[in-house]
Parts: C-alpha cells; structure tokens; sequence
C-alpha cells in the first residue's frame, strides 16, 4: 500500500484552494500543524485589535457609557444574527449566550414544558457527557418523572421514538467519533410522533452548512469556540424556533430575559422574543472577540467550506490507511462523508502517548478517553500538505515507537 497523493499534489490542490485566503486572516504560530480546530479554533487576527481598542477606548475612556455608545447591550443578539447566517435561522431566532451546558438547560426546560403529559428525554450514550448531565440534571429539578433513555447505536433511535417522549436530544456530529446524523429525516421522525428536537451543534457550526429552517428544527445549541474561532470559554449560542416564541418558557429568569430590563420592575414579566432566553449581563471582552471572529464569515462560501473539508478528511484518512492496520489503528470515523462531520478519530492502543507524542513534534490533535485519536479538519486554515505532512509525522511516531517515552505517559487535566 502507498500513499494516493504526492506532497506536489498537495501543494497544487492548496494553490488551487478557493478559501486558501482565508489563512493568512488567522494568527497560527510556525512549526505546528494543527488538528484541533474542532476542540479550539485559531485566533482570528483582527481579534486581537478590536479586544485591545474595546478594552481602551470603549472601557477605559467611554466606560458605562458604552454599553450604549458601543452598543454593547445587543451583542447578544448582533452576534446571534452572524451565527444564525451560518445554521439556515432566520433574524431574531439566535442569541449568544452562557455556556452550551446552560443553553441546554434553558432550551431543554421550554421543550418539556411545552410537550407535558411524556416522560421521555431521548439521546444517544456516546452523546457529548454535558448533555446527558444536563438532562439528568432538568429531569430532576423539574420533578415529574422524566428520564433520559439512551440509544447505542444511531440505528436505533427511529424505533425509541414513541408516544411517551417528549423530547430527542442529538448532537448533529459526535464529538468522539465524527458521525453525523441526518438531521432533516430524524426531526421529521420524532415530529410525526409529536416529540420534540434540539439539535446540538459544538461540531457543526462552522464547519459546514446546516438548515434549521428547513429541518423544523425545534432548539439548538452550539459552542463558540470551535469552528467558530470565538475563543477560549467563548460565548455560546442557542436557535428557537419562531413557532415556539412567547410565554414564559425557559425557567433562568434573569433581568437581560425580562421585557423591559430597564424598568427595574420587580416582577418578573418575559419578553416574547429571542430575548427571554438570555438570563444576565453578557461577558463584554468576550462577545466582543465571538462578534470580530464571526466577522470573518460574512464571505464565507460554506459549500465550499464543506467540500474542502471533505476532502481535507479523505486525504487524511487515505494516507493513514496505508499504515493503520501495520500499527492497530482502527477508523471510527465513517468513511462515507454523507454520515460525517469535519474531523477523523481512530481508535488505537497507547493513544494517550500517541498524541502527546505528535503534539511535541508539532501536529496539534486531542485524545479522548479511554482510546481515540482525534484530528480535527477546519477549512479556513487548514492546507492540505499540512494534513499530508501529519499522517506521514504519525506514521513515523508509530515505527519509531516514539510515543513510548516516558514523558508522554503523564496524563495533563485536560486530554
Ligand atoms: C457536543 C458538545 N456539547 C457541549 C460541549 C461543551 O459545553 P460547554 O461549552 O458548556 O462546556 C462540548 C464541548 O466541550 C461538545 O462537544
Ligand atoms: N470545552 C473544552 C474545554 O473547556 C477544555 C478543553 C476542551 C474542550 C472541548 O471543547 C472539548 C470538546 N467539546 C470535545 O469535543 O471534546
């Protein structure tokens, strides 16, 4: 077996790369390839400027003042509209927000409260653990019986859907393992039995298209700091659908979710807008950052973010086949790009050390236990003779058996 593509390949398909510009709009030091744009995207350059100015002018000169000079009470919505753009929502149907966890609170709260009288939360066991804890978490605060029942394979989610659910709770792409599901045929599924859907998308946005709209969508959620290029800890976002708008659905009924914040009232009374599902002050500097880095979409052609993207992943995977069986390396990921998101795990021994060993030769991944390899494909800045480059790093770690040092044995906090 041998490799499919030369390094000269490589360099003409990134000469020829429609988004090769969007590279150099991105701050990523020399001598690493990085793969983990699907755990923390690359810092947008122009990131830096605006925190800088929005830091010494618009607080340390305007001060209070700016939060209407600078507008910096609507960025939760302004951001929203950016990222409603890239996940087929419409205007005044997104805000950013809180952490994922907590949006998953609020939306999963309203989805139950608007679908009484079922029991059923229905999500997959490998889904991201934030969700699941989240659920457990909803179904006993709420204190009427609910329970999270869990599929363990994607097949069986049509026959789980019955008339005592209320709610499917999906992630779009497995964090794990990269299979995608098909959102549009699974919300029609658990629509013709009256449940109701939130779709998580950490490992959707941004790194390919997706119709909320057209799915039906009930609620989704998603990170900032992926695809998205937020940040570390960026705010969060979370979609409603217009049709469920109004009454008093999500249960943190804080002032920035209240119809009239600046009346100081003091009972509570929602907003009927996107706006109830906001609950405090928004972390500023971080907005801040989420809004500039999603300023780089605006031009963003996300059909061809996907097609690089796939491409990116079949390169990968090709290259790694003509050694993963010599080295026990087994792809979860599917190989069909219709059931996949942007990113190729596989399952090995020692993938702990593995990893660690790459990163200090400079080919940035994660592991996430107890035995996969991530690599993470993000087209905006990613060049294919760098995803070339990392398999053939990976495959001279395995032959060396350079991951059995024992400096790469020591488990960090965060994998
Ligand atoms: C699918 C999914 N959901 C949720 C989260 C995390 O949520 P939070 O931003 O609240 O930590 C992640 C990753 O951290 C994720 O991959
Ligand atoms: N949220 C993270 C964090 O706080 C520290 C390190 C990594 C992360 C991640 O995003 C993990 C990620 N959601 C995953 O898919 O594993």
């Amino acid at each position: 077996m041998h490799s499919t593509i030369t390094k000269i390949d490589a360099e003409q398909a990134d000469f020829t790369d429609p988004l090769r510009s969007y590279r150099d709009r991105f701050d990523l030091p020399d001598g690493v390839l990085y793969l983990d744009g699907n755990s923390l995207g690359a810092l947008p350059k122009t990131v830096r400027q605006r925190v800088a100015k929005t830091i010494s002018e618009e607080w340390g000169e305007q001060l209070i003042r700016s939060w209407n000079t600078a507008d910096w009470v609507h960025l939760p919505q302004r951001v929203g509209r950016k990222i409603a753009n890239l996940i087929g929502a419409g205007d005044g149907s997104v805000v950013t927000a809180d952490s994922t966890s907590i949006n998953l609170f609020k939306v999963l709260s309203a989805a139950l409260d608007l679908n009484p009288g079922r029991s059923k939360i229905i999500s997959e066991r490998d889904n991201f653990p934030t969700d699941l804890y989240i659920a457990q978490g909803v179904a006993k605060q709420i204190g009427k019986g609910h329970r999270l029942v869990l599929s363990d394979a994607p097949s069986d989610i049509p026959d789980m859907l019955d008339e005592d659910a209320a709610v499917l709770m999906l992630t779009h792409v497995n964090y794990r393992n990269g299979y995608r599901h098909d959102m549009a045929a699974l919300t029609k599924m658990a629509h013709d039995k009256g449940i109701l859907v939130i779709w998580d998308l950490c490992h959707t946005a941004g790194a390919m298209p997706v119709d909320l709209t057209g799915a039906g969508a009930d609620f989704a959620i998603g990170c900032g700091y992926k695809y998205l290029n937020g940040g570390p800890g960026a705010p969060a976002f979370l979609y409603v659908n217009p049709r469920h708008m109004g009454g008093f659905r999500q249960p943190l009924s804080g002032w920035f979710g209240h119809r009239a914040p600046f009346d100081f009232d003091p009972s509570y009374a929602p907003s009927s807008n996107i706006e109830q599902y906001l609950c405090g002050t928004p972390p500023v500097l971080a907005m801040v950052a989420m809004d500039e880095a999603m300023s780089l979409w605006d031009d963003v052609d996300m059909t061809a973010v996907r097609a690089k993207s796939v491409t990116l992943c079949d390169l990968f995977i090709q290259e790694v086949d003509s050694f993963a069986d010599e080295f026990g390396l087994k792809l979860v990921t599917p190989r069909d790009a219709d059931r996949r998101g942007s990113q190729v795990s596989y399952s090995c021994d020692n993938g702990y050390a593995i990893m660690q060993a790459l990163i200090a030769r400079g080919v940035v991944g994660d592991f996430r236990a107890p035995d996969i390899i991530r690599f993470g494909m993000t087209p905006l800045y990613l060049k294919f003779a760098e995803v070339k480059q990392a398999a053939a790093i990976l495959r001279d770690i395995l032959e060396t058996r350079a991951w059995d040092a024992p400096e790469f044995q020591v488990r960090g906090a965060v994998t």
